[in-house]
């Protein structure tokens, strides 16, 4: 039935897109073109090339429809059953999970557990010991071409060392993401997320440190002295330093606080995840680029998964208010505009996260760059292990 519905979609597909492949290759000039923002930088092109590009993207809609149908149509026919999910969003924590999995769920074959706000907790929650039908039971009913999928950011580096493998046994063919962001910003994010927690509910960890430079004060310190001690040193080969990824894997059962930081420790928390996932089915996403070109790691992911493009970077529209992108389906309504919209009617359009999102990384909440600094040189040598280990350079500060 997969294979029927993909070769449908790809045949369609190759009719409908082909010569707009070629064309699109041919006007390559005229490429920079994006209908999301209609009528906003259009100035420089005659009208017949505005024309020809819209003519081309009416293609690519109608081809968009057609799949969308097709995929209606599979669902009457096959409503599905629960069962276990197909795609596991593992953290991190603060750098974008929410967006990702948001984002995603505007696509038409992903299903998540909405009921939970797609956090089921359950393998590092009580739950886990209730086994696989208490895990399915979260997502909703999916079918042979659906994909359920859930996250929750704090597996990344959650107990037991061995966490990943309960993963890996309950959901073998599961397909991993990751998203990992500049650690500093990350702890600062972490730390207003858990202050905000403290002051509704009056219950967390930090309680104590009524600043995030009262709490770097604190826990830098004792950060420091667990990674001097540990037998690299800072450098060289964390791979091999197992009593290392040891300890800052445990560490949240002894004081739950230090994770604001040992979170960012990423070279470190990776190679448990390594050794049973290869890069066919664990994707790595990089939280800098994802808030900065959100389309297009919305694109990259759905390659990853293999699933139909039906998300396009021209379905994500910034939000000039917050600066965050917003998903807005790109329709013939938006190519046919004859004005360029205000900004009013614009940010009314979007579908963006919830104002729980954006509350640090837009500078509504800042840091003393003192504290900013000392996070920063902390984490250095471990972000250069971590772009070697990963073979890609991260441009963190
Ligand atoms: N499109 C868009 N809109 C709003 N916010 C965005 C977006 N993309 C990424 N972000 C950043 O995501 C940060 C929250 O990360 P998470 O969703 O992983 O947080 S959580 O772990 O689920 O609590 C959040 O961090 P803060 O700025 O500290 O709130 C945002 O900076």
């Amino acid at each position: 039935m997969l294979k029927r519905f993909l070769r449908r979609y790809i045949v369609l597909s190759i009719f409908l897109l082909g010569p707009f492949v070629i064309w699109s290759w041919k006007n390559k000039n005229l490429f920079n073109y994006s209908p999301s923002e209609a009528g906003r930088s259009q100035a420089h092109k005659t009208k017949s090339e505005q024309q020809k590009i819209i003519e081309q993207y009416k293609s690519r809609l109608n081809a968009r429809e057609e799949a969308m149908k097709e995929i209606a149509m599979h669902k009457e026919e096959n409503p599905g059953r629960k069962q276990l999910p197909r795609v596991i969003l593992i953290g991190v924590k603060k750098c974008g999970t929410d967006g990702i999995v948001s984002f995603l769920g505007y696509h038409p074959l992903i299903k998540i557990p909405i009921e939970v706000q797609s956090e089921t907790f359950f393998f590092n929650g009580k739950g886990y010991s209730a086994g696989a039908a208490k895990y399915i039971s979260f997502f909703p009913p999916t079918n042979d071409i659906e994909w359920g999928m859930e996250k929750t950011p704090a597996y990344f580096d959650s107990p037991p060392f061995d966490f990943p493998s309960r993963i890996k046994d309950m959901v073998p063919n599961a397909k991993l993401l990751l998203i990992v962001c500049d650690p500093t910003k990350r702890a600062f994010s972490d730390y207003v997320h858990e202050r905000m927690r403290h002051d509704l509910v009056n219950d967390t960890m930090i309680a104590e440190y009524k600043t995030f430079d009262d709490y770097v004060d604190h826990y830098l310190p004792i950060l420091e002295k667990l990674m001097m001690n540990t037998t690299s040193n800072f450098t060289t080969n964390p791979s091999s330093d197992l009593r290392t990824q040891k300890m800052l894997t445990a560490l949240p059962h002894k004081d739950s606080a230090a994770t604001l930081i040992s979170t960012g420790l990423y070279v470190y928390h990776i190679h448990r995840w390594k050794r049973l996932y290869n890069q066919s089915n664990f994707l790595t996403i990089d939280g800098e680029d994802f808030m900065a070109n959100t389309g297009k790691v919305m694109e990259k992911i759905q390659d990853f998964l293999k699933i139909p493009k039906l998300l396009w970077k021209e379905d994500f529209v910034k939000n000039p208010d917050t600066g965050f992108y917003c998903h807005r389906k790109l329709t013939e309504q938006h190519l046919n505009q004859s004005r360029v919209e205000t900004n009013n009617e614009l940010i009314a359009s979007l579908q963006c996260l919830a104002k729980t999102k954006g509350r640090t990384r837009n500078g509504a909440k800042t840091a003393s760059s003192k504290t900013l600094e000392e996070l920063r040189k902390f984490y250095q040598p471990f972000n250069k292990d971590f772009y070697r280990e990963m073979n890609h350079q991260y441009n963190w500060m």
